[in-house]
This record gives C-alpha cells, sequence and structure tokens, in this order.
C-alpha cells in the first residue's frame, strides 16, 4: 500500500449526491460517501491507532461486558451518560477533528465529539436503543460512518417490538440520523453469524453542555 496519498479525502472528492431519504427524511443514507481508497486507509489507521476498549454496562440492572469495542473522543472535557456510566471524552486527533470538520462542512452540521464502536467480527453487536441522552438535546442530528465489513441496521418504531425496517451499511457509507429519528425510532446493529471480518462505526455527535 502506498503511504503517500492522505487519508482523507479532498471536499471535492465527497459523494454526497445520491443520498436516499427514508423514514420521511428521518434518515438519509450516503452509499459511497468516502472514495473507497480513502476508507481503506482510514479503516486500517483507527482500527490500530484509537484507545479501544470493552466496557461493562449497566443494562436493565445487571452488568454485562459490552459486545463490541468502543472509545469516545472529542473536544476536551466533554461528559456523556449512558447505560448508568459517565464518560468522559478523550482528546481527539487531529485526523478525526479533520473528519468531523468534513462532515460538519458537508451537512452543515456541528459535531464537537464522536463514539467509536470496533465490532471484532458478527459476534459483535448493538442492542435496539434510541440516542436520545438529555447532552444530545431534544432533536439531535448524528452522522454515522461505517467502514470495514458491512452490516445490517435494523429499525423499529418506539413501544413495537417487530422490526420495521433494515438497511445493509457498506464500508465508507455516511447514515444520517436526522432531527426525529431518536424520538420516535429505535435502532440495532443485529449479531450475523457468517460476518467474519470486522467493522468500525463513528457516530459524529454534538454535546450541548
Ligand atoms: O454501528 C452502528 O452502525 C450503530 C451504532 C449506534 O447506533 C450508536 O453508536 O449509537
Ligand atoms: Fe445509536
Amino acid at each position: 500500500m502506498s503511504n503517500n496519498q492522505p487519508l482523507l479525502p479532498d471536499p471535492q472528492a465527497l459523494n454526497p449526491a445520491p443520498a436516499e431519504s427514508l423514514l420521511d427524511g428521518a434518515l438519509h443514507y450516503f452509499p459511497a460517501f468516502l472514495p473507497y481508497n480513502n476508507a481503506d486507509k482510514l479503516f486500517q489507521q483507527l482500527l490500530h491507532t484509537l484507545p479501544w476498549r470493552q466496557e461493562s454496562l449497566t443494562i436493565y440492572g445487571r452488568r454485562q461486558v459490552s459486545p463490541r469495542l468502543q472509545c469516545w473522543l472529542g473536544e476536551h472535557g466533554l461528559s456523556y451518560r449512558y447505560s448508568g456510566k459517565t464518560f468522559i471524552s478523550q482528546a481527539w486527533d487531529p485526523l478525526l477533528q479533520q473528519l468531523a470538520a468534513l462532515i460538519s462542512h458537508q451537512l452543515q452540521q456541528p459535531f464537537n465529539s464522536v463514539l467509536a464502536n470496533l465490532y471484532r467480527n458478527g459476534q459483535d453487536s448493538m442492542g435496539w436503543h434510541s440516542d436520545d441522552e438529555a447532552e444530545l438535546g431534544p432533536a439531535p442530528v448524528i452522522a454515522s460512518l461505517s467502514l470495514g465489513a458491512e452490516r445490517d441496521f435494523t429499525l423499529r418504531r418506539r413501544g413495537e417490538s417487530r422490526q420495521a425496517g433494515r438497511l445493509a451499511l457498506a464500508h465508507g457509507s455516511l447514515l444520517v440520523m436526522n432531527a426525529g429519528m431518536q424520538s420516535h425510532w429505535q435502532h440495532a446493529l443485529p449479531k450475523r453469524a457468517n460476518v467474519q471480518q470486522p467493522r468500525i462505526n463513528l457516530t459524529f455527535r454534538q454535546i450541548l453542555y
């Protein structure tokens, strides 16, 4: 692999054009947001350099080891509370900062932090939830960049147990969860026995206080 190419694309090279609008605009999906080359390099770099940790979380009163690795990075001193734990952001490096700026510019939305998830293979997952923590405000916009193995992202209406939709999130794609998404819908990343390869997901968020 040649190292003389930049990790991040020129903003002109981003491909935001064919956004698929889903759930009456609550979701926008850009299947090839990052050029393939950049997506590959970014994936390798983040896999090897982010401070990945396996958290133990309290879910429905039971302590469990989280079925994925995570880290939370952003501007200095932000704190974020979920699943009974407070996380203080680790300082993000210039790469993530530039990536956040690129996506912010593209979407015209501010992002001051990123929750990074590493699903080591198809056994790793994330259960049903909405990203509705108070720190995100009443109508957050969250931008979710996928790198590596393609995984299914599932959707259901809040208050219902039936799955209502599914989207396969491609390498280099960007899924934007718009205002209204978190208050009306839940999402999950289910286990997939046939997936052997890792996937990284970066969810860019704006913490309001
Ligand atoms: O991995 C994904 O695509 C979803 C991640 C997610 O929902 C979250 O971090 O809140
Ligand atoms: Fe989420």
